[in-house]
């Protein structure tokens, strides 16, 4: 069943309800879109189990469309808010890798609070349920953006910033990063290690 609900709204989950084995390691896409970027990985890693969050529901039936055509067992899509996820659904130190590329940028400065990087739930979410050497990456095409990202990050102790060269892993192309360097639009991107 490619489409995940949680049993409960409101408590941690654990994470054998989202997938049965929790030596796996479990990695997390916040704003999935139409699961592009979960699908390439979830076939490129069937060791690691992926789940894909999305509030809209064409995007999520689309993922999920997606992940069952491939005959995927090791991704999920769940349709929830990000920030309320990551600050309150996802397990504590299960998640060992979350991904934010390409996220509604709120370019306006009076809807700066939007922006999930600016967004205490979501920081301090971050920090509970990486494990220590968890990762989190981010890609955008917006640099104010990017450089909120690397003020909120860069302020917190609980992570360090690594390199990220070009072609370091593989790591597909998502459907907006796509569209955005057809455009000519730079991509900026980073990555981060919880430290323990
Ligand atoms: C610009 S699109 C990028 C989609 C995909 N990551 C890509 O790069 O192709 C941003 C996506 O995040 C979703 N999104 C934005 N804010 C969200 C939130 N707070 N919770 C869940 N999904 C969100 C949007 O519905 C949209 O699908």
């Amino acid at each position: 069943m490619s489409l995940f609900i949680p049993p409960d709204y409101f408590r941690e989950l654990d994470t054998r309800e989202i997938f049965p084995n929790p030596a796996r390691a479990l990695e997390v896409e916040l704003g999935c879109g139409d699961g592009t970027f979960l699908v390439g990985m979830a076939q490129e890693y069937p060791e690691r189990d992926f789940l894909g969050v999305e509030r809209m529901l064409g995007r999520v039936s689309k993922t999920s469309r997606k992940i069952n055509r491939a005959g995927l067992t090791n991704a999920h899509v769940m349709r929830l808010e990000s920030g309320y996820t990551t600050g309150w659904l996802l397990p504590t130190g299960g998640v060992s890798r979350l991904h934010l590329l390409c996220p509604d940028p709120w370019p306006k400065k009076r809807h700066a609070a939007r922006r999930l990087v600016n967004q205490e739930e979501f920081l301090s979410g971050l920090a509970r349920i990486l494990k220590p050497g968890g990762e989190f990456l981010l890609k955008t095409d917006d640099q104010v953006y990017f450089e909120d990202a690397l003020a909120s990050l860069g302020a917190r102790p609980q992570f360090e910033r690594l390199d990220w060269p070009e072609n370091a892993f593989f790591y597909p192309t998502t459907d907006f990063e796509q569209h955005w360097l057809e455009s000519g639009r730079q991509i900026h991107r980073a990555r981060w290690r919880r430290v323990s």
